[in-house]
């Protein structure tokens, strides 16, 4: 199937797909569009397996409590916890039936985001892009160069800069491509294709099956969007079905602790918490032991981020780390490096500190709708080899979403790509 077709059909939001159409679909790889437009790639039909996947959000209609599931069954350890976290998970969601159904949307407005989330950096890159196809009518050596100056600007990065142009110019030459009318869709299919190139890592979240607990450890520095990330993430994860508790771990910082729990108050989510200043291993270690004790399904651990001094990181990071390893063995199952988009290259560095410090399995790029750069997320992809799993497009609760190549790639270059759509139906 044409990259246009696949384009329109995943992404367009074509009318009552099922996962069973949308599997047919996809023979390449196994890939389905959920009713509610969510992305999973599995090697099995997603219904089958739920609770593996992090983004699967239909089948939770079969879910079951799990504090029925899993009674408790070990000696109160939470001596030094405070009283207040003691009383069990709330078992009535802040969630609204209203809000729930907002779960449920579709292929086109989930792309919609994307496609809003990147407009300052489609107004910005690709009508440079545009007016570049409009000035130059062939594609030649010129045209490529100023390609490349373009693509560098949007912080896409060197190396894949060059990829690219490489895999533009073979292609161009292969079908002997003279016209730059329409590169744009080349342009779209070929940067996928490298970013999918780039790992063959899930970029789903690793959930543990259902009545087993996940703990999801957040890292980042102050002021890039981990707290409200969290409590978007813990939002998303209500919205699946599963009960959510939260451990404030940045006890360095004069109001963090309130912060997240503002946060769990309005995503309906017990915050574990101690007094400012406590070691945050120790609040780890009661937050696990108080979900596991409440057979809460996720546990998502904020940390402090302090980057003044890298050692002193990775002493705190490795003890909140070995903390949680040995309450939970396995655990943590996906350490979330939260970056803010609109620091550009400064992002590549933090993330490269936090890589040395702590095995990272997945990035938050937060605030992408807040920078004319999004080329940031190509350019982590490429250079530190972990999967972007979330992007924040906005400040609203679902503006938290899992990445996705294809949709990223639309939001560069909806208009274009809009008109080729429409160029090929019929074809
Ligand atoms: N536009 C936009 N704003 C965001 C996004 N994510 C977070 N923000 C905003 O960024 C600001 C800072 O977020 P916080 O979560 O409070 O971050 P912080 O408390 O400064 O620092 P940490 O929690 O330590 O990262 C808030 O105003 C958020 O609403 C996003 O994806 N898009």
């Amino acid at each position: 199937m044409s990259f246009l077709k696949r384009m329109k059909e995943k992404l367009m939001g074509a009318p009552a797909q099922t996962d069973v159409q949308n599997d047919a679909l996809q023979d390449e790889k196994v890939e389905s569009t959920l009713p509610d437009g969510e992305l999973v790639e599995t090697t099995k039909p997603a219904i089958e397996e739920p609770l593996s996947e992090g983004t699967v959000e239909e089948p939770i209609v079969e879910a079951e409590p799990v504090v029925e599931a899993e009674p408790v069954v070990e000696a109160e350890p939470i001596v030094e916890a405070e009283p207040e976290v003691l009383p069990a998970v709330q078992e009535e969601s802040a969630i609204s039936e209203e809000e729930k159904s907002g779960w449920f949307k579709s292929a086109f407005s989930i792309t919609e985001k994307f496609k809003t989330g990147l407009t300052k950096t489609r107004d910005s890159f690709t009508s440079k892009v545009n007016d570049l196809v409009a000035r130059y009518r062939t594609v030649d050596e010129d045209f490529f160069e100023e390609l490349e100056e373009l693509l560098l600007q949007a912080d896409v990065g060197f190396e894949t800069v060059m990829e690219l142009t490489e895999i533009l110019r073979f292609e161009v030459q292969k079908k002997n491509i003279k016209s730059t009318e329409g590169i744009q869709t080349l342009i779209s299919e070929k940067l996928v294709e490298i970013y999918e190139k780039a790992g063959e890592e899930n970029i789903t979240l690793n959930m543990q099956p259902k009545g087993e607990l996940t703990v999801i450890l957040f890292v980042g520095v102050n002021g890039v969007g981990k707290t409200t990330t969290i409590g978007k993430l813990a939002h998303r994860l209500k919205g699946e079905g599963r009960s959510v508790m939260l451990a404030a771990g940045d006890t360095f910082r004069a109001g963090a602790i309130d912060q997240l729990q503002v946060w769990g108050d309005r995503v309906g989510a017990e915050v574990i918490r101690q007094s400012e200043g406590t070691d945050p291993a120790a609040v780890m270690y009661d937050a696990i032991h108080a979900a596991k004790n409440r057979g809460v399904d996720v546990l998502i651990c904020d940390t402090a981020g302090r980057l003044q001094n890298k050692v002193n990181l990775m002493n705190e990071l490795e003890k909140v780390h070995r903390v949680i390893s040995r309450e939970l063995p396995n655990a943590p199952h996906e350490v979330l490096l939260a970056l803010d988009a609109t620091t550009g290259q400064n992002a590549l560095v933090q993330a490269q500190t936090f890589k040395e410090a702590t095995n990272v399995t997945g990035i938050v790029l937060t605030k992408l709708d807040g920078t004319a750069k999004g080329g940031i997320v190509i350019a982590i992809r490429n250079k530190l080899h972990i999967p972007v799993k979330f992007v924040g497009l906005g400040e609203q609760m679902d503006d938290l979403q899992p990445f996705d190549a294809e949709r990223y790639v639309y939001g560069l270059f909806a208009d274009a790509l809009d008109e080729q759509i429409k160029e090929t139906e019929g074809n």
